[in-house]
């Protein structure tokens, strides 16, 4: 069923937040990490002084306090910059950062659209930089990167609905990423982390289907549309940069994550649809069989991956220099419409029909339709629907990954279950309902 489509994936954090008085919950499970160390440190000293003499006993801890001084002197000295940080991903990774980056000193986050929640991370420890600005300037680019020693380029333009013209999707998804290679090079910022998709390698034009598959799956990658173009594209400048010297003559440390569909708090696709099933008295028609698995990533996990292989990136460069992964949890294989369930359905809404309610072809006939009234309205008006012939396709195609080369090259393992994730999906949703009420 075609459901109009409101704003862009994500859009000005400002807009989002203000909406829905929305905040994420950051509480991460059993990861109080850096509240944990400092009261592990002061047991520690504590307990050490206890049987001394006083004098000795306060020396001893203005010792251990210089010590402890020096010592996070030294542990907080990174500079991290994300680039697109106020994005939905980005803003997920910009809070993972802060809590589970422990040698974090400045944390700059660069976008398009600054929003207000930025002001609540400044009263913390670390250094919190806004930086409005745009990827497609160079200069802007390279002001932003001089002096970091992490780039995680998360900015991109999602657009797969027709909004913008293939030219914008190019300019921001490559010349962004080539302004962000170069500007690591000329400033000396050795590790860049690039935020792929799972559409540079698929689903295809030819609708092939990619079941369970890995990194080295063989897939038939044929891309015509924008935005899996410039993504590909804006991967390929990332891995053939690494190697490169930067200035000061280290190499250039980089990997490309390649999330499949996310999901999660803040996900603006999944709002949309949401409301078109209110407007429909609650209900959704099933468009896509339910046997056509499409690959979904809880948002926490995905910040969680970029903030590990951040890390993991400065100990083991020569393992994980030039390589991609997929992102992935424990999400369930489900089909697009029936994994969107497990979020919609608590809130009120059904998925009519157990197979699709209108024969593909006619589906395709609409999305066709779609297209071209896209193009006849283009001069009057934006016309954006969700069923296009590309999002049939990218719906209708079988897309899954399973793999375990993260948790092999970097240790990673999801940090949020699946019930949690679908916990905190559904807390996000019932609050949006309830603030917009
Ligand atoms: N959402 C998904 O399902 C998904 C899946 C795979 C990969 N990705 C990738 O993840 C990244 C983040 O996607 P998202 O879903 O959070 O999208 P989003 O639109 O919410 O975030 C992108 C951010 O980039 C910023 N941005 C756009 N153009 C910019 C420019 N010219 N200069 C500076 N900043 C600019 C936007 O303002 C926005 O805050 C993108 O690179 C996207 O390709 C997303
Ligand atoms: C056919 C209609 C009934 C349903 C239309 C759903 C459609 C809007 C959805 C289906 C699949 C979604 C994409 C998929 O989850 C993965 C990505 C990769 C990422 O890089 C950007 C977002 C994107 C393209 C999702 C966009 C929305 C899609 C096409």
């Amino acid at each position: 069923m075609p459901v109009e489509h409101s704003g862009h994936q994500g859009g000005p954090c400002g807009k989002r937040v203000g909406e829905e008085g929305w905040r994420l919950g950051w509480s991460v499970p059993g990861m109080a990490r850096r509240e944990e160390q400092a009261e592990g440190d002061n047991h520690l000293s504590l307990a050490g002084n206890e049987r001394r003499p006083a004098l000795v006993a306060s020396l001893g801890t203005l010792g251990l306090w210089l010590q402890d001084m020096a010592d996070s002197a030294q542990a907080q000295k990174l500079v991290y910059l994300v680039t697109g940080g106020c994005g939905f991903l980005g803003e997920h990774v910009v809070r993972m950062l802060l809590q589970q980056e422990p040698r974090l000193r400045e944390l700059r986050i660069f976008d398009l659209h600054l929003g207000p929640w930025l002001e609540e991370l400044k009263t913390g420890p670390v250094q919190v930089t806004a930086i409005q600005g745009d990827v497609t300037q160079a200069h802007e680019v390279a002001a932003a990167v001089a002096g970091a020693h992490v780039v995680i380029h998360t900015a991109g333009l999602v657009d797969v609905f027709g909004k913008a013209s293939p030219e914008t999707i190019h300019e921001v998804n490559v010349q962004g990423t080539k302004n962000v290679i170069e500007a690591c090079v000329q400033t000396g910022t050795q590790f860049l982390v690039y935020t792929s998709s799972m559409e540079v390698v698929g689903p295809n034009i030819k609708g092939h289907p990619f079941y369970r598959g890995n990194e080295d799956t063989p897939y038939e990658a044929v891309h015509r549309h924008p935005y899996p173009s410039s993504k590909a594209r804006a991967e390929q400048l990332v891995l053939e940069a690494n190697g490169r010297k930067v200035r000061g003559g280290l190499p250039l440390v980089t990997c490309a994550l390649r999330p499949t569909g996310i999901y999660g708090e803040g996900h603006q696709i999944m709002r949309d649809i949401y409301y078109q099933g209110l407007r429909l008295g609650g209900r959704l028609f099933r468009a896509i069989p339910a046997s056509v698995e499409h690959g979904r990533v809880y948002v926490g996990n995905v910040a969680w991956m970029h903030v590990l292989v951040a890390r993991e990136l400065q100990q083991r460069p020569a393992l994980m220099g030039g390589q991609v992964y997929f992102c992935y949890d424990k999400s369930p294989y489900k089909s697009y419409e029936d994994f969107n369930m497990e979020f919609l359905g608590p809130c009120g809404l059904r998925l009519v029909g157990t197979r699709p309610l209108l024969p593909y072809w006619l589906l395709m006939l609409l999305a066709a339709l779609n297209a071209l009234l896209q193009w006849l309205l283009r001069p009057l008006l934006l016309y954006a629907p969700l069923l296009n012939p590309y999002t049939l396709a990218m719906a209708n195609t079988t897309f899954t990954v399973s793999t375990n080369k993260a948790q092999r090259h970097f240790g990673y393992e999801p940090l949020f279950s699946w019930e949690e994730s679908r916990t905190r999906t559904i807390r996000w949703m019932q609050a949006m309902d309830s603030s917009a009420q």
